[in-house]
């Protein structure tokens, strides 16, 4: 069990920790996929339905949830900005009633469980790159902070239920993160940008367009979440990829690899817009291991092909 966070604190634990579920030690895996489908979709799982060690379950992890695992990933909560800001009060819930519920069944089950946490924690940093250890400068009563402060409880709910009960737990920061599969009306950038230059369409800059992403593949981050769950290190970690992107650098490299004929145009931004965003990967690496292996120009043309399978639309020839 790990008895410090990664970034130096103490955290003394008051109560032993629960008996590891015995799953723990069973030879095969088994995977239970809970989703509510708010932003989620049934196609990205037709390969493992019917699969005799795969289960799936239509389930809101805002109710409590009765099932038996030694793992815990628990992702659900919606994380594009227009999915979130569309019904805040349920984000919230998501972020507070889910994760407590998660933590319940850890601590009934003695599951180790990871929360993927966000970069968003961070606000519109006035550090650059951020480290965890800073602090983060966030609005509390944005029309953001349903998510950046709804994931900052969650992360304190975890911190509370290890030094309270010894719940084996794992956070992650994520850095925006992109790949095939990504519902193609999700709203963030870079499925936007790529959506846009397969039909066609002028790819849609928010102002000023000097704003900064750090954009991380999937399998990367993938990689990231088994490592720090595999691990000795409660967290929070910064996983993401540092190469770092102003949204207009993002539109013109999209452009040169989908479509050089197509317009960019820069349109009104929403409010609370983070200025800049880079991890300091340096805990993950020394920790984990890991660092990114793709990056942003090797990524787009692999989300690209799979937009273009599912937008019907072939490459043409001279581009
Ligand atoms: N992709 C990123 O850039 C990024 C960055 C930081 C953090 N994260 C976090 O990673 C996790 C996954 O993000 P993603 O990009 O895959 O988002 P996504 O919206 O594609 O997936 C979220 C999933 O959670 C499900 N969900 C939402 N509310 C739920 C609820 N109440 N009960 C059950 N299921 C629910 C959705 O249906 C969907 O399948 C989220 O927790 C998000 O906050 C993602
Ligand atoms: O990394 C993170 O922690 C967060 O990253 C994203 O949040 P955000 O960066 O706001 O996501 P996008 O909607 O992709 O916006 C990125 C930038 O692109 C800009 N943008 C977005 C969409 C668009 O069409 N054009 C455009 O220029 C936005 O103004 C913003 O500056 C995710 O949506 C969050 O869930 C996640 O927690």
């Amino acid at each position: 069990m790990a008895k410090e966070s990664s970034n130096g604190d103490q955290h003394t634990i008051t109560r032993p920790p629960p008996t590891p579920s015995p799953l723990r030690f069973s030879k095969f895996f088994q995977v239970i996929a809970v989703d509510n489908y708010f932003t989620g979709s049934k196609d990205n799982l037709k390969k493992w339905i019917g699969h005799p060690r795969f289960e799936l379950i239509r389930h809101d992890v805002t109710q409590p949830l009765l099932v038996e695992v030694d793992q815990i990933y628990h992702l659900a909560c919606p994380a594009s900005p227009i999915f979130y800001k569309y019904n805040p009060v349920k984000t919230i819930k998501t972020n507070v009633i889910g994760t407590l519920n998660m933590l319940g069944l850890a601590k009934r089950v003695g599951a180790r469980i990871l929360l993927t946490s966000t970069s968003e924690v961070y606000g519109d940093p006035l550090e650059h790159p951020q480290k965890e250890e800073y602090w983060g400068n966030v609005n509390p009563i944005g029309v953001r902070s349903c998510y950046d402060e709804g994931k900052r409880v969650a992360e304190t709910l975890m911190f509370d239920y290890h030094r309270q009960h010894g719940i084996e737990i794992r956070i992650a920061r994520i850095f925006n993160t992109y790949g095939p599969r990504m519902n193609i009306d999700d709203g963030r950038v870079v499925s936007n940008f790529i959506a846009q230059a397969i039909r066609g369409e002028s790819l849609t800059v928010q102002a000023p367009g000097t704003q900064t992403r750090s954009f991380c593949y999937v399998s990367d981050m993938v990689d990231g979440l088994i490592r720090l769950m595999g691990g000795d290190h409660t967290g929070p970690i910064n996983i993401g990829n540092p190469g770092e992107f102003t949204m207009m650098e993002l539109a013109e490299t999209v452009k040169e690899l989908v479509d050089p004929t197509v317009q960019v145009k820069i349109v009104e931004n929403t409010p609370d817009d983070p200025r800049q965003r880079k991890p300091d990967i340096a805990k993950a690496k020394g920790l984990l291991g890991w660092e990114p292996k793709i990056t942003l120009r090797e990524g787009l043309p692999l989300m690209e092909d799979d937009f273009r399978q599912r937008l019907a639309v072939p490459k043409k020839q001279n581009n």
